[in-house]
């Protein structure tokens, strides 16, 4: 029997024409006919709260959404997920990134063999090497300890752990500091380089396939670098892997001695839990690391458990869904009033678009309906002396998730107020906006009124936690992993694989072979013109 496309679903035709009436609705009207919304909307678990409230949202849209969910097969796809289960169909691989947070006592099959051993042991030696490292035990190749850390790694090896890095700023080794290199331009090396003793520096090569062009050139850029200052013998005191793929290690001329595996059942994007993790834990200590692993597999048992209705991803994707298949919305912002969460709108992209950017369904047919939304942010309050105008008075609908953190960790704790008070005002703001009449009251002058008025009627969800720790962290990632695995199920679509990202490196190696005059291919008369121009330029 072939499945049903989404848009024959009777809950997908219904949410439509609950879409089509919602038109004119305001939240101020929904807020005043229902004084306990704020109470209603919300939902909370493993130390996150979700406000919900101020969404185009009443009873019916939302007992439309879980019925599309449940018509979609949510609860099976999950339960497939973490049954281990080749839910990766394209590249016919099981998603088991959950497994890597599992505790020690637990048990996960993955094509009949348990891998909660294998992960236990990885974290092991993980744990060993970095309280070397950060006990100043593991010594550089002339008897140094080591001061900094350079990740080289690029995608999912990358954006993970540096915005853990940062995010887990409180937390870090006081002696030990941690940079990122990802860009194949050189003066992303030469920048990480500058300053360092060779004899102190540690590289770490991250990458799960130990292939990619940017990684692989720039771990060998830093080798020369390494073995000019120290010879080729001090390799492999200033050199560790982390990959899957321990044959393109020993290629690379690196000793697997040296070397943290994980499996091909992590993908990219969700490995930041994982040997990628590395930096992270050589940054916090191994304590901390295993916090933040807690943090995840709490909100992977809430996922697992939870009923639809209290399921916060579940929650969340679904009300995504809403406003970009019903309403028309194309981005999201994601705003994290926490200066050091910085990166986490970066990481998002990678994880929502990588996933759900896709136009074909499982059962390889065109996607009838829009996918994955273009995901954005950065962090209050800097965004709100930019973009923020066109989120209060642009003509484009843009739900916003607002993060936030009860407690502050930084030592200007002072400030904590004022930044709260903006992510609180700002979603109020959106929300209910400024009348004409609120501004002749506050005396505007007539002529401005018009472009003073906030039309409001802006949707945002609240997310808060206790205070910005290892395991909020671990809560918030596996949150917005839920949330996007929540969405492509709804879609129906392989949310695991990318194959979109290959064309692109096909060609530059191609048009590389034609600057470096080793082959002549055809090309569009565009590409000749910019191909000449450079090749000109680099030979004057
Ligand atoms: O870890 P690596 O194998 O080096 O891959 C790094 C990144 O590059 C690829 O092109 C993919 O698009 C990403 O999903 C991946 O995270």
């Amino acid at each position: 029997m072939t499945e049903k496309t989404v848009v024959d679903l009777a809950a997908w035709q219904d949410l439509h024409k609950q879409a089509a009436a919602w038109r004119g609705r305001h939240l101020k009207d929904l807020f005043a006919e229902d004084p306990q919304r704020g109470e209603r909307y919300r939902a909370e678990a493993c130390g996150l709260y979700l406000d919900y409230s101020k969404n185009w949202l009443d009873e019916a849209a939302l007992t439309g959404l879980f019925k599309l969910a449940e018509e979609r097969g949510l609860v099976a796809r999950r339960d497939a997920m973490f049954a281990g289960e080749h839910i990766n169909v394209t590249e016919d691989r099981a998603v088991l990134h959950v497994a890597l947070r599992l505790p020690a006592s637990a048990h996960c099959l993955v094509d009949g063999a348990d891998v909660v051993p294998e992960v236990q042991a990885v974290l092991q030696r993980m744990a060993d090497f970095s309280s070397r490292v950060r006990d100043g035990s593991w010594l550089g190749a002339s008897g140094k300890p080591i001061r900094t850390i350079i990740n080289l790694g690029i995608g999912g090896s990358y954006l993970g752990p540096e915005m853990a890095y940062l995010a887990l700023r409180r937390f870090r080794h006081p002696r030990i500091e941690v940079r990122f290199v990802a860009n194949v331009d050189g003066a992303a090396l030469e920048q990480a380089l500058a300053h360092l003793d060779p004899a102190e520096t540690l590289f770490i090569v991250a990458s799960k396939t130990f292939t990619t062009l940017e990684t692989m050139t720039n771990a060998r850029a830093a080798r020369q670098w390494l073995v000019a200052a120290l010879g080729e013998a001090a390799v492999a005191q200033h050199f560790v892997a982390v990959s899957t793929n321990a044959e393109a290690v020993r290629a690379f001329g690196m000793d697997t001695e040296h070397m943290f595996g994980f499996w091909d059942w992590v993908g990219g994007r969700y490995s930041m839990d994982s040997a990628i993790g590395l930096s992270t834990m050589i940054a916090v200590g191994a304590e901390a690391f295993f916090d933040l692993l807690a943090g995840f597999h709490a909100m992977d048992e809430h996922f697992r458990t939870s009923p639809l209705r209290q399921n916060l991803p579940v929650l969340h994707g679904l009300i995504s869904v809403w406003y970009n298949n019903f309403f028309g919305a194309q981005s999201q912002a994601v705003l994290p009033y926490a200066q050091d969460l910085r990166r986490l709108p970066a990481y998002l992209q990678q994880l929502q678009m990588e996933s759900n950017g896709k136009s074909v369904d499982l059962q390889s047919r065109p996607l009838p309906v829009d996918s994955g939304m273009v995901i954005w942010g950065e962090p209050g309050t800097d965004g709100q002396h930019s973009f923020y105008q066109l989120l209060h008075q642009g003509t484009r609908l843009i739900p916003c998730d607002l993060i936030g953190f009860l407690e502050p960790l930084a030592e200007s704790g002072a400030q904590h107020d004022l930044l709260m008070a903006n992510l609180i005002a700002q979603a109020e703001a959106l929300a209910f906006g400024r009348t004409a009449e609120q501004l002749r009251e506050e005396g505007a002058a007539p002529a401005q009124i018009p472009f003073r008025v906030c039309p409001g009627n802006r949707p945002s969800n609240i997310l808060l936690l206790e205070a910005l720790t290892p395991r909020a962290l671990g809560i918030l990632v596996a949150f917005y992993e839920h949330s996007v695995f929540t969405q492509g199920a709804i879609w129906g679509i392989d949310s695991f694989d990318q194959w979109g990202v290959e064309l692109g490196k096909v060609l530059a190696l191609r048009v590389l072979e034609d600057i470096q005059g080793k082959a002549q291919h055809a090309h569009d008369s565009s590409t000749q013109q910019i191909l000449a121009r450079y090749r000109a330029a680099r030979k004057g």
